[in-house]
């Protein structure tokens, strides 16, 4: 069956990132894969066409495709919109809540070809394989009641954090299985000690945890969570956390791998259906200049291969790719160290598609 594949390139370096990642994605098409792709609008780029972060025609788009490509969305000339339901990020978060994407799997894997380029000593993140599991499409970012109102002569602003248990059921559960597939750890990450909603959050994890004997369970608060994955982050194999941790942690963890350009990630519903990207943002202050590292977005191509597409060899070929490109010193700015050559976007891709093309 010929499925379909949507890419939204976005704004700021989303759509330099894209455009490698789609040759990629073509080369898979040239060795085989069935799939259709087509382009849609998402975030400031839609907003500038038709005054809607996330038009009608593109939520068809995307309910219609077995994979999303998204490169970032946001930036300053965006940021002055007064409505908030009509900033680039509500674009974003429209998709997730209307496919339902609410698992989201941010890995954070150190190459070893990048232990040095880690802001931490290469025996720290030599080897690091984390699996970030982040609620996606609830928690303190939909929760409501929300906004900014005038109460007792001054403005307040305030946003809800809730959970309900099937919502904290169904993530945990993809993060029990993600664990039994590793190396059988789970960490709960939550602020237990404070807010009811993770007492809650935690209640329904140790519930599970019976079903799920031969995955060891922990939990660790989230000011705990974030020092230990700068102080000894390898303790880590699956962590599972809620909306606004999990968005924390995961740039925090991808310093862990060298750069924020280095983390994919896959956003996905019951039926395997995902949106993949990158889990930096859409860099204004290096977009336009070519110099973006397109790697994260190439590693999202082969997770959707992966999660969405059921072809698991293709993904590893294209991430072995990667290794290759990196075992050869090629390295865009931000992972630039002494002895390597630094290369441009666009000649990352071009080395990522030769190396796949050998493969
Ligand atoms: N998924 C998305 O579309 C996301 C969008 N954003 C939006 O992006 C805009 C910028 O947000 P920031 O907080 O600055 O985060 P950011 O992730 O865009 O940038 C943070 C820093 O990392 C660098 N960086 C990010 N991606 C890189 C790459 N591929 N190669 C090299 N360097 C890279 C940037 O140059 C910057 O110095 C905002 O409008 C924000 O709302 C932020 C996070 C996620
Ligand atoms: C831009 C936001 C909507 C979210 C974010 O930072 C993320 O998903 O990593
Ligand atoms: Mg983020």
């Amino acid at each position: 069956m010929t499925h379909k594949v949507l890419i939204l390139p976005g704004d700021g370096i989303g759509p330099e990132i894209t455009a490698q990642a789609s040759r990629i994605l073509a080369a898979c098409q040239a060795r085989g894969l069935d799939v259709e792709v087509e382009e849609g609008l998402l975030g400031g780029a839609a907003y500038d066409a038709h005054g809607e972060p996330l038009p009608s025609e593109t939520l068809e788009k995307a309910k219609a495709a077995r994979g999303i490509l998204l490169g970032a969305v946001g930036g300053p000339k965006w940021d002055k919109i007064e409505d908030l339901a009509k900033r680039p990020e509500k674009g974003l978060l429209g998709v997730r809540k209307q496919l339902g994407l609410f698992g989201n799997l941010r890995p954070a894997i150190t190459y070893p070809q990048l232990a040095a380029a880690s802001s931490l000593k290469p025996e720290l993140v030599a080897g690091l394989d984390i699996m970030i599991v982040r609620e996606l499409t609830g928690g303190i970012y939909f929760g409501q009641p929300r906004g900014i109102e005038e109460r007792d002569g001054e403005r307040v602003g305030f946003n809800t954090y809730i959970y309900s248990e099937s919502e904290i059921e169904r993530i945990g559960r993809v993060a029990f299985e993600m664990a039994q597939k590793r190396d059988k750890k789970l960490c709960s990450v939550d602020k237990a000690n404070v807010l009811e909603v993770t007492i809650l959050w935690r209640e329904v994890m140790e519930r599970l945890a019976p079903e799920y004997p031969d995955v060891e369970l922990s939990h660790m608060y989230v000011d705990n969570a974030a020092m230990q994955l700068v102080r000894a982050p390898k303790q880590f194999d699956v962590v599972v956390t809620g909306n606004m941790f999990g968005d924390i942690l995961s740039d925090a963890a991808a310093m862990l791998t060298g750069s924020i350009g280095m983390l994919p990630s896959a956003s996905l519903n019951e039926s395997g259906q995902g949106m993949y990207e990158p889990c930096h943002g859409s860099a204004p202050d290096i977009a336009g200049q070519g110099i973006a590292n397109p790697l994260a977005t190439i590693l999202s191509v082969a997770m959707m291969l992966r999660y969405s597409l059921d072809v698991p060899e293709m993904a590893s070929r294209i991430e072995a790719a990667v290794g290759k490109v990196l075992d050869d010193g090629l390295r865009t700015a931000d992972i630039a160290s002494d002895g390597t050559r630094t290369v441009s976007t666009s000649e990352m891709g071009d080395s990522v598609l030769s190396a796949f093309e050998l493969m």
